[in-house]
């Protein structure tokens, strides 16, 4: 078999891994041959292709970022896209399977063209850990840490100056990653997408941070709308599928606090940090198990099926399963860390 792998949308670490697993474990199987399609679907539907193998493949799991390269592009538009001529520069290229590693956009592109007939497997991606149908997806884990270690060492400076820090991290619909990393640094407010708050419930926790003579420290993820806000912040237009980028809301809350308050408040936004360099052991291992599964799915021929983690097995799944909705932050978590506020 002859198995083509591409890596789209927001990088994440430990896609490397993922690559490495796949061509390992295909390499277990006689006849088998892959070709890595660079630059997401781009890499698809323009025929963009690289040669991997062992050789190419060696060390690369601790690598952080794609060998692959990544895009937003869409497969079913322009000259190029669609199903038949997909379908065609599979023939044209000996190409019997397509493994897509993503998130939920590239997972229901996948979708759509498994249903068109083209034998597609689905890789779950996603820092923001907000894919339904697996309990974690690898760059999560990594981004927690990062994001963990940022918050610990804001805190110092924000004690030093006795400030209001507001940290930023990303969670464009999901907050998990603010959840964990809030929960893990002692955060004294976590903001999520999931849950609007007002501004004066916001100084209600600084204020009393401050009075046992503490430094505030928030922790926002991107999405995070206060009450009364229609949609999240967004100042930097849209990106190649046409939404908002977002970012910007500590800025935007760091000032509000300061008016209402009166404490010196500053924002700092960690951005790409949390999505580039080396992912930590447990993203390596979970990318790893999942490309080497994935691969089991090709040979079996489950098209439209993604592999996923339920406690600590790697299963199979229909993509639909995965896409249909996304796994947001139930209440009950968020009251749980809410305990801790303030
Ligand atoms: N419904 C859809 N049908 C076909 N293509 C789609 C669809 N939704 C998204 N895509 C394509 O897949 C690309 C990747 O999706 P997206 O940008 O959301 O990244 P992702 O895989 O979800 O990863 P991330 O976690 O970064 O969002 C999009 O830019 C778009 O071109
Ligand atoms: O700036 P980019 O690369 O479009 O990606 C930003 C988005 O990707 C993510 O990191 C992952 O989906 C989101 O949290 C964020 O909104
Ligand atoms: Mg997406």
């Amino acid at each position: 078999m002859r198995i083509g792998i591409l890596t789209s949308g927001g990088d994440c670490p430990g896609l490397n891994a993922v690559i490495r697993g796949a061509v390992l474990k295909s390499s277990r199987f006689p006849g088998n041959e892959f070709v890595g399609f660079k630059y997401g679907w781009r890499g698809v539907v323009n025929a963009d292709l690289m040669h991997l193998d062992r050789q190419t493949v060696r060390g690369l799991s601790k690598q952080g970022g794609t060998i692959l390269g990544s895009s937003r592009t869409n497969p079913f538009e322009g000259p190029c896209g669609g199903p038949e001529n997909i379908s065609r520069v599979l023939k044209e290229n000996r190409i019997d399977a397509i493994l897509a590693v993503g998130g939920e956009g590239t997972l229901t592109a996948a979708r759509r063209l498994a249903e068109a007939g083209l034998p597609v497997v689905g890789v779950p991606k996603t820092i923001d850990n907000d894919l339904a149908a697996t309990d974690y997806s690898f760059g999560f884990n990594t981004a927690v840490e990062i994001a963990t270690e940022a918050v610990d060492r804001i805190r110092t400076t924000a004690e030093s100056h006795q400030r209001c820090i507001v940290v930023e991290v990303m969670g464009r619909n999901a907050g998990w990653i603010a959840l964990h990393a809030g929960m893990a640094a002692g955060a004294h407010a976590i903001l999520i997408p999931e849950q609007p708050r007002s501004i004066a419930q916001i100084c209600e926790w600084v204020n009393s941070v401050r009075h046992r003579g503490r430094a505030p420290v928030i922790v926002v993820a991107e999405g995070f709308v206060l009450e009364g806000m229609t949609e999240a912040h967004s100042h930097k237009g849209l990106d190649a599928f046409e939404r908002p980028r977002l970012g910007g809301i500590a800025d935007i809350l760091a000032p509000m606090i300061e008016a209402h308050t009166g404490i010196e408040s500053r924002a700092t936004t960690l951005g790409f940090a949390q999505r580039g360099g080396v992912p930590s052991a447990y993203d390596r291992v979970l990318a790893t198990r999942l490309g080497m599964a994935a691969v089991d799915l090709v040979v079996q021929e489950q098209w439209g099926s993604m592999v996923a983690l339920r406690g600590t097995k790697i299963v199979s799944v229909s993509i639909e399963e995965a896409t249909h909705k996304p796994k947001l932050v139930p209440v009950q978590r968020y009251e749980e860390a809410a305990f801790l506020f303030g």
